[in-house]
């Protein structure tokens, strides 16, 4: 990502504090401290215009007025973000309270997103809530494998309907728990082809409950529900209130029905609550974001909200910004903001007709080499996609020509085989009853199959000292040997935890398994020392599994590893991974219709509107220089039988022709013709469709 250029940096140390802040940037910083406390405050921001700078100087000013760095709140999107912002914080407090750069900044121990704090709170009050407070916390993949499990037992897979998968079971239960509503509402809305399966799915939901709640386990919506029941009960309530002064949220347009509702239980005056946010750039309603909770936000307090809007873009030239407010202004319901932009600029934003993905691959690679020529680093460059699967040619091409890149969004390294093993060693540890841990860790072992491992999971499950009903279990005879050091491992690391050696022991005992599983282990071997680095940044093994479950590196954003200072690569991102960050230079790929709009994603017009948005987010992460490329033909991996493989695309419907004449028009070597880009080759062979209608 590019390096911020941050106003807040000590080396501008002579500045005063707060100096470089416009006036409704300061309004905002300074809402409520004069009178020694504050009404609910909303910050809406334009893309660019200095929303998260805001409120780090918010946060900061609290701390320099004497609020207790402790008990501020501070909710993010993502771990990262929530890093990223504790950093920005420490600086400008650094220049506030005129401290050494050496000496170490405040640390927010409340700084996360909304399910790592959530995890916390829980195990603070697990024993007032009936809660096991070493309860482990499922990934999308093994709560998937859960919900199976119960469709399964029910009978349910069997059925000659053919019942929702265990995908979109879950899917359908996290939309019901996220957006608060019905399970008959949710199925009407938005899985009506499903409805028919209200009753059973029911069933299936409650019988999953049921199994998370013998295991100690809890999914990612558990821990929005949970936090919510909770906060519900007004003795925990009010203790919960009062533990924190000021409670702060950004990206307050992606948070969903139980997401404020939890916020209206901390602070149900508002009292000392900001929260910060765009509506030009919900992008998570297929999470069940509600756009409506930040349009909405002033009116539930009496007296409602203070509301501070922030027009002035810092990012994007002129030209940039021009374009990006003339996608967002066709957009249907969303709140007015003029955004405006000082820096001038002659270079009109590109969009770039290209034949094929391959040309839009070979175009892209072109040019980001041009611009490292001109000066601007690889990791100040992005190459921005809808859905991961649309940069693969690109990948290719780079590949080919040796140029770096890291890709965020779409990875999947904590899925990988080795990775679970090793966590689920460890998780089967912190939680002896979790199922899901056991039945992988104990089948690791020669001779230990699905049948012996259940009947061990029985066992733990009958006794009321799981640990004693592992140690009493008679494994089958031939991995008696290898399960008495799995056993004694177990043990020890119940026993005495010792962060992060009890990682590195469990790798160790994991190595020839992996070794004789596996034929390239040694790869393998490199992600689990991967890991291990990784762990060193934790304080101890819960908060290491609670956290890495929550917010993996590289499935969501985060990187795997730091790399190393004189590396130079570029970003290739989706949209999505892409939210909050800013480059020099940014390239999007396949602004095409089908795959912006996404054609998975064009059933209602709200879906098309969040489309819009997701652009509006694309071309506004751009600071010079922006293009647009709109490939003619491109590749599908789900076509019809008889299909090419590839689908005749036009540009998206987001750019109209008016739109459109903003930009310069580039079509690389090849002369237009009837409006179509000119092509080498002929763009599509009728003969052969002709002939083709007599196979
Ligand atoms: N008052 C200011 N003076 C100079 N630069 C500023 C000012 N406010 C913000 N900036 C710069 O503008 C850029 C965008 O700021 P920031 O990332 O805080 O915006 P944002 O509103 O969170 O963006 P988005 O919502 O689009 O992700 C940053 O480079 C930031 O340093």
């Amino acid at each position: 990502m590019d390096e911020p250029d941050t106003p807040e940096s000590p080396a501008r140390g002579t500045t005063p504090p707060f100096a470089d802040l416009n006036d409704r940037q300061r309004e905002a910083v300074e809402h409520g401290l004069a009178t020694g406390g504050a009404g609910p405050l909303l910050v809406i921001a334009g893309a660019g215009s200095g929303k998260t700078k805001t409120l780090a100087s918010r946060v900061a000013r609290l701390v320099q007025a004497g609020a207790d760095p402790n008990r501020i709140l501070l909710l993010t999107f993502s771990r990262r973000a929530a890093g990223e912002m504790a950093q920005r914080v420490g600086r400008v407090l650094h220049r506030v309270l005129g401290q050494a750069t050496t000496q170490a900044p405040p640390t927010f121990p409340w700084a996360g997103t909304f399910h790592g704090v959530g995890a916390r709170l829980l195990r603070d009050y697990a024993d007032r809530i009936g809660l096991a407070p070493n309860f482990t916390i499922l990934d999308r993949a093994d709560a998937e494998d859960l919900m199976g499990m119960q469709r399964q037992a029910l009978g349910l897979a069997d059925k000659v309907e053919r019942f929702p998968l265990k995908g979109s079971c879950l899917a359908i239960y996290s939309r019901v728990v996220n957006s608060q509503q019905r399970l008959d509402q949710v199925l009407q809305q938005s899985y009506p082809w499903c409805f028919g399966a209200l009753l059973e799915l029911k069933q299936l939901f409650k019988a999953y409950a049921e199994a998370k709640h013998q295991q100690h386990v809890l999914d990612y919506d558990d821990l929005l529900l949970f936090w919510s029941h909770m906060a519900a009960d007004a003795a925990i309530a009010a203790d919960l209130g009062q533990r924190f002064d000021h409670v702060l949220v950004d990206e307050y347009q992606d948070t969903n029905k139980l997401q404020a509702a939890i916020l209206r239980a901390l602070k149900p005056t508002g009292r000392n609550l900001t929260v910060v946010g765009d509506d030009a750039q919900a992008i998570y309603s297929f999470r069940a974001a509600e756009v409506r909770n930040i349009l909405d936000f002033p009116a539930q307090f009496d007296p409602p909200a203070r509301i501070v809007t922030l027009e002035q873009n810092y990012r994007s030239t002129q030209p940039i910004l021009a374009v990006s407010n003339a996608v967002i202004a066709l957009a249907k319901d969303r709140h007015a903001k003029d955004l405006w932009s000082d820096k001038a600029s002659s270079e009109r934003p590109r969009l770039v007709a290209l034949k094929d993905e391959a040309a839009q691959a070979n175009w892209v690679a072109d040019d980001v080499l041009r611009k490292r020529e001109e000066g601007i680093k690889l990791t100040r460059q992005a190459v921005l996609f809808r859905t991961a699967s649309h940069s693969a040619p690109l990948e290719l091409e780079l590949t080919r020509r040796n140029i770096p890149f890291k890709k965020f969004g779409g990875l999947k390294f904590l899925e990988s085989t080795h990775v679970k093993d090793v966590l689920s060693v460890l998780r089967w540890a912190q939680n002896p009853r979790g199922r899901l841990a056991g039945f992988r860790v104990s089948q690791l072992l020669p001779g230990f199959g699905p049948a012996s491992a259940r009947r061990l999971l029985d066992a733990i499950e009958a006794q009321p000292d799981p640990l004693a009903a592992l140690k009493a279990f008679k494994a089958p005879p031939a991995a008696a040997g290898e399960w008495s050091t799995l056993c004694a491992l177990l043990m020890d690391l119940a026993a005495n935890s010792e962060w992060p050696s009890d990682l590195e022991r469990v790798v160790e005992w994991y190595q020839p398994h992996l070794e004789r599983l596996h034929d390239d282990a040694p790869v393998r071997l490199a992600d689990l020392d991967q890991i291990c680095r990784i762990a060193q940044g934790y304080g101890n093994r819960e908060r290491f599994l609670t956290e890495l479950t929550l917010d993996p590196p590289n499935a969501s954003s985060d990187e795997s590893g730091v790399p190393s200072l004189d590396d130079d690569y570029l970003i290739l991102s989706t949209i999505h991974s892409a939210k909050g960050q800013e480059w020099q230079s940014v390239h999007v790929l396949n602004v095409v219709d089908g795959c912006i709009p996404s054609d998975m994603s064009t059933g209602t017009s709200e879906q098309i509107e969040e489309e819009r948005r997701l652009l509006y987010v694309a071309m506004t992460r751009a600071k010079q220089h922006l293009a647009l490329l709109t490939p003619q033909r491109y590749y599908i991996r789900q076509q019809h039988r008889t299909g090419d493989a590839h689908v005749y695309a036009t540009p998206s419907r987001f750019i109209p022709g008016r739109v459109a004449r903003m930009f310069e028009q580039v079509v690389p070597a090849m002369a237009a013709s009837h409006g179509l880009p000119a092509s080498t080759e002929p763009q599509i062979d009728v003969g052969a469709k002709v002939r083709g209608m007599w196979d």
